[in-house]
């Protein structure tokens, strides 16, 4: 461990501590976990869940896992460092709710990920704010300690997950339960997003019951014919509960977010939408069929640079995970002078594009343009289409001074090197995509 150089605690959890650190050969920044316990001999290291998980698992919203180390019997994880959690970005947006965008940006990447993971026969198990970090609004899964095989056997020992993210079958101590535990975390997690504030904080696990009551009504107990805490479901039964809808306590959210949340915290697990379904939910559509505002959008224009050399962060994400429909948009901020809005054309040899340019439609901001990239093979993205940062470099636009995307020949794009290899291995074009442009509209 004398290679890296430890910086500053990022976070102390139940199983470790973890620190920023220098790797002192790469000069790379990344985060340490230094487990708390002793590991005297290298196979329990590695018959630990977060390292059998990790070492399976590899997607672009799930953390890299670099590194381990063993030294003095003491035992660090080396994972690639992220900025915040997103209990930390909460905190902070308490005073300015996400718009239902920067929530289905979100919601999506973490979708992506515990899709991969349940596909690779794991679940988390303990999936909350704190477990979700994020750099430059790119999500990913971490802390595995809990994560468990879906082909492991029952009966599972009781774990202690965060209480106000664990579902019903497990506060009912149900002694076999499936990634649906995951699913219910995903729809609690969603409405904090719009709420800024806990759906169910249950103070001790029977209150977290009572709390789950008051919102959803009392189950159906034949739901769980395994629960083994009977004296907790004799309590439930016996309470009357007055109800409040989670339309009620999420104003701000759109009946496609309250139907997904509601689907997602179904007392019945078997009626709670796996990941892949989540992300087909219109939920995740509706950029196509509503009217937004643009602040609603990833756009961020980084106003810093010299005006003739503008700082651009651009973002790509996907909209949908339907093979037939997934592309990748690009959203590109510049500073064209377009007083209206206006859609320009540009069709080249090998190139088509689509430029749109958009004044800010609630403030005096400038105008904005918006590229859309769509695979060129056929308009099918064979692997899952990922978030993930990419620069940008522009040189000085030539013949549009007022309006106008660059011509070809002055873009440049630099891929950074997260860019996914699915992205990497093709080229891209950009085309027409109707589909895009109504989201932006
Ligand atoms: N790769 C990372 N980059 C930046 N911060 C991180 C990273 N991994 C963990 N952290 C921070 O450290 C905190 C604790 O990490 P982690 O959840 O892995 O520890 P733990 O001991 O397993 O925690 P828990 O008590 O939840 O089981 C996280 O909430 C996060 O804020």
């Amino acid at each position: 461990m004398e290679r890296y150089k430890f910086l500053e605690e990022l976070g102390d959890g139940t199983c470790g501590s973890v620190y920023k650190a220098v790797n002192l050969e790469t000069y790379e920044v990344v985060a340490v976990k230094k487990m708390k316990r002793k590991f005297y001999y290298w196979e329990e290291c590695m018959n630990l869940r977060e390292v059998k998980a990790l070492r399976k698992l590899n997607h672009p919203h799930i953390i890299k896992l670099k590194e381990i180390a063993r030294e003095h019997n003491e035992l660090f994880f080396i994972f690639e460092c992220m900025d915040h959690n997103l209990y930390q970005i909460m905190k902070e947006r308490e005073q300015r709710p996400f718009s239902e965008g920067e929530i289905r940006s979100f919601m999506s990447q973490m979708l992506q990920g515990l899709s991969h993971m349940h596909k690779n026969g794991y679940f988390h198990r303990d999936l909350k704010p704190e477990n979700l970090l994020v750099t430059n609004n790119i999500l990913k899964i971490a802390d595995f300690g809990l994560a468990r095989e879906v082909a492991s056997m029952p009966p599972y020992t009781e774990y202690v997950s965060t209480r106000w993210y664990r579902a019903p079958e497990v506060l009912l101590q149900s002694s076999s339960y499936t990634p649906a535990v995951d699913m219910w975390a995903v729809g609690a997690i969603l409405a904090e997003l719009f709420a800024i504030s806990p759906l169910f904080p249950g103070e001790s696990e029977i209150d977290q019951l009572y709390k789950i009551c008051s919102v959803l009504g009392k189950p159906d107990w034949t739901t769980f014919p395994e629960a083994k805490s009977i004296s907790r479901i004799m309590s439930i039964s016996h309470t009357e509960f007055p109800q409040t809808r989670i339309a009620d306590l999420l104003p701000n959210a759109s009946p496609e977010a309250i139907d997904l949340i509601t689907r997602l915290c179904s007392w019945d697990p078997l009626k709670r939408p796996t990941a892949d379904e989540a992300l087909n939910h219109p939920f995740f559509n509706m950029a196509t069929q509503a009217s937004y505002p643009l602040h609603d959008l990833e756009l961020r224009l980084n106003t810093m640079g010299e005006p003739e050399m503008p700082n651009l962060e651009l973002n790509l994400w996907d909209f949908n995970t339907k093979q037939d429909e997934c592309f990748l948009g690009l959203t590109l901020a510049v500073k064209p002078s377009a007083p209206k809005l206006e859609m320009v054309c540009n069709a080249s040899q090998d190139m088509s594009e689509n430029f749109l340019f958009c004044p800010m439609v609630n403030n005096d901001r400038e105008p904005s343009v918006f590229w859309s990239l769509l695979s060129p093979d056929e308009n099918r993205v064979h692997a899952p289409v990922e978030s993930c940062p990419l620069s940008l470099s522009f040189s000085p636009v030539q013949q549009h001074t007022s309006v106008g995307p660059p011509p070809q020949s002055t873009t440049g794009f630099t891929m950074g090197s997260s860019m996914q290899p699915n992205m990497l291995d093709r080229p891209w074009m950009a085309v027409s995509a109707p589909f895009q442009q109504t989201h932006y509209l």
